[in-house]
């Protein structure tokens, strides 16, 4: 049985369950590159808020002993958080980008702030807020939620306490200038992490069109796989429907392909079927498909064509195979031949019943000796299959 997505919500104090990046050194360098870079962002915040109470203590609107001592609580928890980015200490804890230390700091600092220069309550709340947008890229889902409600508890607590004592020194020049300084800090914050988020945001999709790709994509060949060349004739038969094309379907099969293997070994028939995915991707034309579609069988998916039409090209496809020098592909090679069995598919025809008729085609090929193209006999109307 196919394993099932868990899409039940897990409780917040979970315990995370393990990446599946775990082991790949790559994903955690990375992940080590991102966040000291999350991490000098907080520290220029820091140091940009610093540089705005000094201004406000130069202007006289907050005391120096309460803006040096800011600083150096501020200096302190910086500082650990540095150390501990250093020395890796931080991965062995559950919030390896210490989203939560980062906060407490921040939060421990605005609150001393309120109590010893109320004159910059204001300031202070406005930049702890933009710091915690940072809060939006924890990791774990504990710590997006515990910086949130931390800040948003500290927030309010301020806001009910202050009341109307939290304003924005406005009256003179230095305070008006100060002020812009503060908003334009929160701004260019909110920026940063919106170009951050871009970013990611970009690299996913990019990895998720990789991933869609691989998934329908054949290792060996390089062409389409099983799912993807299915999901073309899905496509192919829902548009010619619509459009009243034709359509044909054919399968491809190598002749004696186990001998190929038993006698030149498993890497020449590897040759063989990656030589194939080439001639066909190439002899088809730009609307076809062509999928492996397992083992040493091919599908091909040929919109708007009739059976007649699909006859000649799978015939020239059949001597293009035939007069390959196959020796200059795998030593001892004497030829390779193929057979294919194709089928015109009815619009209201399910494919796998289309490609069930090719196969039956592809069979009597075999049986009447191999290296041929046999189309199968147009399909029965409804009725009539119904009758039989
Ligand atoms: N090298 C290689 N061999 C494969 C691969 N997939 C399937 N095979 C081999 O393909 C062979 C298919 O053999 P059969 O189904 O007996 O068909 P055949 O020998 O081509 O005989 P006919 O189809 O009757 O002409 C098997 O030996 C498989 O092991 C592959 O990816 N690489």
């Amino acid at each position: 049985m196919p394993a099932s997505c868990d899409f039940t919500l897990r409780p917040l104090w979970a315990p995370t369950p393990p990446s599946v990046h775990a082991d790949s050194a790559a994903h955690r360098q990375r992940w080590q590159r991102r966040t000291w870079q999350l991490h000098q962002s907080v520290l220029w915040s820091h140091l940009y808020a610093f540089l705005l109470l000094v201004g406000y203590s130069w202007a006289g609107y907050a005391p120096g002993v309460a803006v040096a001592c800011y600083g150096a609580w501020i200096a302190a928890g910086m500082g650990f958080v540095t150390w501990a980015y250093a020395s890796g200490w931080c991965h062995t804890q559950r919030d390896p980008g210490l989203f939560v230390v980062h906060q407490v700091v921040s939060i421990l600092g605005v609150l001393g702030l309120l109590v010893a220069a109320p004159q910059v309550a204001f300031q202070a709340l406005v930049m702890l807020i933009a710091f915690s947008a940072d809060g939006f890229l924890a990791r774990s889902r504990t710590s997006f939620a515990v910086t949130w409600v931390l800040t948003l508890a500290a927030a309010g607590s301020a806001i009910v306490w202050m009341g109307p004592q939290m304003r924005m020194p406005t009256a003179t020049l230095a305070g008006q200038l100060l002020t812009v300084g503060v908003l334009l800090g929160a701004v260019a914050r909110c920026i940063a992490l919106v170009t951050f988020f871009r970013g990611m945001q970009y690299r996913l999709g990019k990895a998720l069109a990789q991933i869609e790709n691989l998934v329908r994509c054949d290792d060996l060949t390089g062409i389409a796989n099983r799912r993807g060349v299915m999901e073309a004739l899905q496509r192919h038969q829902a548009q010619a429907r619509h459009s009243g094309q034709p359509l044909c379907v054919a399968l491809l099969d190598v002749d004696y392909f186990k001998r190929i293997n038993d006698l030149h070994g498993h890497d020449s028939g590897d040759r063989v079927l990656r030589t194939l995915g080439a001639l066909l991707a190439a002899h088809t034309r730009v609307g076809d498909s062509v999928g492996r579609y397992g083992g040493e069988e091919f599908l091909l998916v040929l919109p708007g064509t009739t059976a007649a039409q699909a006859q000649g090209v799978l015939e020239q496809l059949r001597q293009r195979v035939e007069s390959t020098d196959w020796a200059g592909i795998f030593p001892g090679a004497t030829g390779v031949t193929i057979t294919l069995g194709a089928a015109a598919c009815h619009p209201d025809e399910p494919v796998e019943s289309a490609i069930r008729r090719a196969d039956v085609a592809l069979y009597e090929g075999k049986a009447a000796g191999r290296n041929r193209v046999v189309m199968a006999p147009p399909r029965r109307p409804q009725a009539a299959q119904e009758k039989r």
